[in-house]
């Protein structure tokens, strides 16, 4: 089976006082660092409220990953692009982008400004970076025409490149300038026409909450909002404050409402939903919050929906796997994966654990995924 039912389905509505004592229990238990993985993701699993249905992000890994097979050539394991990377973010960026590497994809492009490539540039060799972005302070003597024609030229300068991804990730460390945004806002529509998936994250949210239209009804979106950014789209698109009773009807109407993009909603546990059902990932990860943990999670969302798009045949995949959308089975690998480097970089470098980290150990997933 792809998905187990989680042990609390309509907790909220029939809590006892003995239920609340038990998780009452699972509180104090998370506190400390003794009790097992198990119990941990069975009181993230009661405090989740709502039917649980915690995805079997194993056999999800194990199916959609491509074998490291000879006769395969380079690109073959993916070709992934990150948007973003500005004056303010040079990390989120290389985050992203140097995840998709490290997870097994076989290249990884950064299109941003060009103060920010020469600094991206000197984190890594291994990643190809495009100095194509402008923000407005750069071109603040500029008339409207020739910005015309920098907004333009950005474009033509994408679409070089565009066919050959397999997925974008636009938004780590993008910023908000409005010049920027927009041309942004003209790559994602480019590549919607051509049927290429965007994960949107960071400030490509902040964008997208603003013109929902950029995504809304394409199936090949994923969004993947912290707790900031998933309060500023339910405001948005359903009119509403966050509602922590009714987090899985939530979420469903969220992504049905925006025509069924999948959602990530990152939190204790992380929620998948594509407006069908909702399916939770709550191995346990790390207790640090150091900034960047959500990069790793994009440009890994992106290569593993790759993947999954990439298996098509029966043979290849397990039976319910193969009928989950892909993006939501890039989602479940994504999540499950970062949380267990995190967990395993907590493991060595305890409170001064960063995110460099926590990308040291992405390659480890496959000897201690539980
Ligand atoms: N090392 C790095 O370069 C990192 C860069 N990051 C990037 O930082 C950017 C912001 O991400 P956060 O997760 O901090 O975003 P959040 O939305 O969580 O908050 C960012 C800040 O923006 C403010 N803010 C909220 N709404 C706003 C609005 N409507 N207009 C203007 N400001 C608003 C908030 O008060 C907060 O201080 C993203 O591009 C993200 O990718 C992060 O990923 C962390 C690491
Ligand atoms: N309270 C929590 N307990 C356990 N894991 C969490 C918690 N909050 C977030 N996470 C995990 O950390 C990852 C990043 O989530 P976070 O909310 O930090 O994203 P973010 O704010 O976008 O990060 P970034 O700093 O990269 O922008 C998610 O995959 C999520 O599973
Ligand atoms: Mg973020």
């Amino acid at each position: 089976m792809f998905v187990k039912h989680g042990m609390n389905s309509g907790f909220s509505s029939l809590a006892s006082s003995a239920v609340l004592r038990r998780q009452q229990f699972l509180i104090r238990s998370l506190k400390g660092y003794s009790v097992s993985d198990k119990i941990r993701m069975e009181a993230v699993k009661c405090l989740s409220g709502g039917a649980s249905l915690e995805a079997n992000a194993e056999s999800v890994l194990r199916a959609i990953t491509p074998s490291l097979d000879p006769t395969r050539h380079k690109g073959q394991a993916g070709k992934i692009a990150v948007i973003g990377g500005c004056r303010e973010y040079t990390g989120a960026p290389y985050f992203a982008a140097i995840s998709a590497l490290k997870i097994g994809a076989d290249l990884s492009h950064v299109f941003c400004t060009e103060g920010a490539a020469t600094v991206i540039k000197s984190y890594s060799p291994e990643l190809i970076v495009h100095p194509i972005l402008e923000e407005s302070y750069n071109i603040s003597g500029v008339n409207d025409e020739g910005k015309r024609d920098i907004s333009k030229k950005i474009l033509s300068e994408f679409d070089k490149w565009m066919e050959r991804f397999d997925c974008l990730v636009v938004g780590p460390g993008l910023g908000r300038d409005p010049f920027l945004l927009e041309c942004v806002s003209k790559i994602m529509t480019r590549a919607r026409q051509s049927n290429v998936p965007i994960v949107v994250d960071g400030d490509g949210l902040f964008l997208v909450t603003n013109s929902i239209e950029l995504v809304s009804g394409y199936r090949l979106a994923v969004l993947t909002p912290n707790v900031n950014e998933y309060k500023r789209l339910v405001q948005k698109v359903l009119r509403c404050d966050v509602n922590d009773q009714n987090t899985h009807g939530e979420l469903l109407s969220l992504s049905k409402q925006i025509g069924n993009v999948t959602i990530l909603r990152k939190g204790k546990s992380d929620l998948i939903s594509d407006g069908e059902k909702v399916q939770s990932v709550s191995i346990y990860g790390s207790p640090r919050r150091c900034g960047g943990q959500g990069d790793i999670l994009s440009g890994s969302v992106a290569v593993f929906l790759s993947w999954a798009r990439q298996c098509n045949s029966a043979a290849e995949r397990e039976s319910t796997i193969s009928r989950t959308n892909p993006t939501v089975l890039g989602c479940i690998a994504g999540s499950a994966l970062l949380r267990k480097a995190a967990a395993l970089a907590f493991e060595h470098k305890k409170r001064s654990t960063l995110t460099t980290d926590i990308i040291e150990h992405l390659g480890q997933r496959y000897t201690h995924l539980s």
